[in-house]
């Protein structure tokens, strides 16, 4: 169900557009398979690109590195986010640096491009991840292993990356894995409920569904209007003490005071910039990790050159199994690096992004794109197709992304998680070390055995990809003495 197949191409493989309602009738009837479905398209369309149309919309969806490359950098000023997915995600977002164009994000980017290169930030955040590896996920593995329980592994790294992402963003720890954690795992819920019903709206047959709902406040928007609040709330609360404490200058390690510390900034703008580095931080990292574990979960040979890898630079350092990695190590881990990348490649957490075009153009294949558009790039796509990663492009196979025992860069055009050209994603490098660190810890403690593991779980539509249904494992502590 994950791959694309091989059939020829026949009527099913590109949209059908009916009169008044576009694709509107073939998108709801494959809603359920929605990333699949694109990507089948796109695998049997002219140089992997397609127009189709829905009410009140014209679009462009393409897996073609070179239309990819033109619209994220070379004619990167004439596709900006645009104002509908501006108001669309507004009422969560704000002007934070997810939803924001020209001067509010420049803003945003520049303090933030400084920030993510500090050394300062790299150990807060590499300090976090030891501490909760430690003293949370490594308790709890062990636990659920001495009762051999079913759990479900995706929850669990999703509260992992909730905590740790709270800690950088404004050092609060809301103590969502193993700690008391009330609070934090409402404050949780209610994020996890406004980014799924904000991002449902991009899903309505027409904007004027939900806005309808929202006028009326009725059914799913009255959720949202209450998950909203609930988030804004916490939030405030953070930032109101942190901006009453000597002008926020007792703190200088996480995020909320590097921006406290630009005076520029009011209390409601510095929320919607937290709000959008917990959202870039969370879901992401979590929905790669369980990508991952699954496909581990039935290549044995991959999991063994993991623990072969681990083992040497263990040899080398003098170090126990129990000690924490250090950066220079978690750099050395070609092997992990190049398995997570697969796993990205196949399941890129952001697995659509949609821009806007503002005057008429050509993309480099030769497809007309008209003002008002939308241009979508599908990464999703883009890992399953022939032409980008040769005959083999359904395998996970992390030899691929290896030169000479090293893990190799690959143009960001053709390997499009983690976006590209002025807006690529910032925390890249702190994702890897963070998704390294975690995984390390837990392959080489434990086995982490998915429950129906054949099974491909069904994809959950979200801002980021996750599985419906969560991913329920059992998991075996190793014997360390053999
Ligand atoms: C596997 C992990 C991650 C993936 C795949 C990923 C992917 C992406 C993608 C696709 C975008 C572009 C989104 C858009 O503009 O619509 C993005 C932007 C961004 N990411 Fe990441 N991300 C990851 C982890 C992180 C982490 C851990 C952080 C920081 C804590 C982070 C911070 C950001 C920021 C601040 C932006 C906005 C950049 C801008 O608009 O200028 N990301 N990321």
């Amino acid at each position: 169900c994950c791959y694309p197949s091989k059939r020829k191409p026949n009527s099913h493989l590109a949209f059908k557009s009916y009169p008044l309602l576009g694709i509107g009738p073939d998108f709801l009837r494959n809603r359920h398979r929605f990333f699949d479905w694109t990507s089948d398209i796109l695998c049997w369309s002219p140089n992997n690109t397609t127009a189709y149309c829905r009410p009140g919309m014209h679009g462009i969806l393409t897996a073609n590195p070179l239309n990819v490359e033109h619209i994220l950098r070379n004619n990167f000023d004439n596709y900006p986010k645009g104002p509908s997915h501006f108001h669309t995600l507004k009422d969560f977002l704000g002007r934070g640096i997810f939803n924001a164009d020209g001067n509010i994000w420049k803003v945003q980017r520049k303090i933030a491009s400084f920030e993510f290169n500090t050394k300062s930030l790299r150990s807060f955040a590499i300090t976090n991840v030891k501490e909760e590896i430690q003293t949370r996920l490594v308790p709890l593995l062990r636990k659920t292993s001495e009762l051999n329980q079913v759990v479900d592994m995706q929850d669990i790294l999703e509260r992992f990356a909730f905590d740790n992402i709270c800690k950088l963003a404004f050092n609060v720890d809301p103590g969502c894995l193993g700690g008391d954690g009330t609070a934090g795992a409402e404050f949780m819920k209610a994020f996890d409920d406004a980014s799924l019903l904000s991002v449902a709206r991009f899903f309505d047959v027409h904007p004027l569904w939900w806005k309808t709902k929202k006028a009326l406040n009725i059914g799913s928007e009255r959720r949202l209007r209450e998950a909203i609040r609930m988030v804004h709330d916490f939030s405030d609360n953070i930032i109101r003490s942190r901006m009453e404490e000597e002008g926020g200058k007792q703190s200088t390690e996480d995020l909320l005071s590097r921006f406290v510390a630009d005076d520029l900034n009011s209390p409601e703008f510095l929320r919607d910039i937290v709000i959008s580095f917990i959202l870039a931080g969370r879901d992401t990292t979590s929905s790669t990790l369980a990508w991952f574990f699954w496909l581990l979960s039935s290549r044995p040979d991959i999991e063994h050159n993991i623990l072969d890898e681990l083992k040497s630079i263990r040899t080398r350092t003098r170090k126990e199994i129990g000690d924490a990695y250090s950066f220079e190590e978690l750099r050395e881990m070609h092997y992990l690096q190049a398995a997570i990348s697969e796993a990205l490649r196949l399941y890129p957490p952001v697995a659509m992004d949609t821009k806007v075009c503002l005057k008429d153009d050509v993309l480099p294949d030769g497809t007309s794109v008209r003002k008002g558009w939308v241009v979508t790039y599908h990464a999703y796509a883009m890992g399953r197709m022939e032409c980008i990663w040769g005959k083999d492009c359904r395998e996970f196979r992390p030899e691929r992304w290896l030169e000479n025992g090293s893990c190799r860069q690959e143009s960001p055009f053709r390997f499009s998680a983690f976006h590209a050209g002025p807006r690529m994603c910032l925390g890249k490098d702190m994702a890897y070390i963070q998704m390294k660190s975690i995984a390390a810890s837990v392959v080489e403690r434990f086995h982490i055995d998915v429950v129906d593991g054949l099974k491909c779980p069904e994809l959950l539509l979200s801002l980021t990809i996750r599985m419906k249904g969560g991913l329920p494992v059992r998991v075996k502590e190793r014997c360390f003495h053999n």
